[in-house]
């Protein structure tokens, strides 16, 4: 079906805006099961990538599509535009593959919704490996505290707990992480997230 620029315009800003919805609705789930009250929507801030990885017949096993790395969001939500597999996570020190589902969206727990939590919920380190026959396309969907805001570990989570994080401004740690390397969970290290 070919659309044109208006129509292409409209589709993105209703699947944006059902995406805030379903991570509202993801929110609200992990809060309860924390027992506790998170941020609302008027917190919470959407950036959308698209990314188009080729085909990759000559050094597919040479190559990665993207390097590991965790996602500063709180809430990552991708959709596996084309059903072409690629993305794995890391388990016990394993690449697990993530089978695309036409009728799901992987969610991935990003670095904010660790520091937030104090690590009751842990971001996913996750790469993506290129195929030598097929392209794929995915679009993620992070969903990030508002950039003027500074986020630490919520006093209500951490109760008598040490808390292992500091608390920083987004848009600083945004800064750092936008303009360095991807590079695992270093990166969190880097902007100096972690005590
Ligand atoms: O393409 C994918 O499946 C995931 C992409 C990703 O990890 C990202 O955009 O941060
Ligand atoms: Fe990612």
């Amino acid at each position: 079906m070919a659309y044109n620029s208006c129509q292409l315009q409209e589709s993105i800003e209703s699947y944006s805006a059902e995406l805030m919805r379903v991570t509202g609705s993801l929110m609200a789930i992990i809060a309860r099961n924390l027992g506790v009250d998170l941020p609302s929507d008027t917190y919470v801030s959407q950036a959308l990538r698209m990314t188009y990885y080729p085909a990759c017949p000559v050094a597919h096993d040479k190559v990665l599509g993207i390097s590991p790395h965790s996602d500063i969001s709180m809430l990552t939500l991708v959709w596996e535009l084309n059903m072409v597999g690629g993305l794995q996570i890391k388990r016990q020190d394993a690449w697990v593959p993530v089978k695309p589902h036409p009728k799901a969206l992987v969610v991935n727990v990003g670095d904010f919704l660790e520091i937030m939590t104090n690590g009751k919920y842990q971001s996913i380190e996750h790469r993506v490996t290129v195929n030598p026959h097929k392209e794929r396309m995915s679009i993620s969907a992070f969903h990030l505290p508002k950039f003027d805001m500074s986020v630490g570990p919520l006093s209500e989570i951490v109760g008598a707990e040490l808390k292992k994080y500091k608390t920083l401004r987004v848009d600083e740690v945004a800064k750092v992480v936008f303009s360095s390397k991807l590079d695992g969970k270093k990166t969190k290290d880097y902007a100096m997230l972690r005590i």
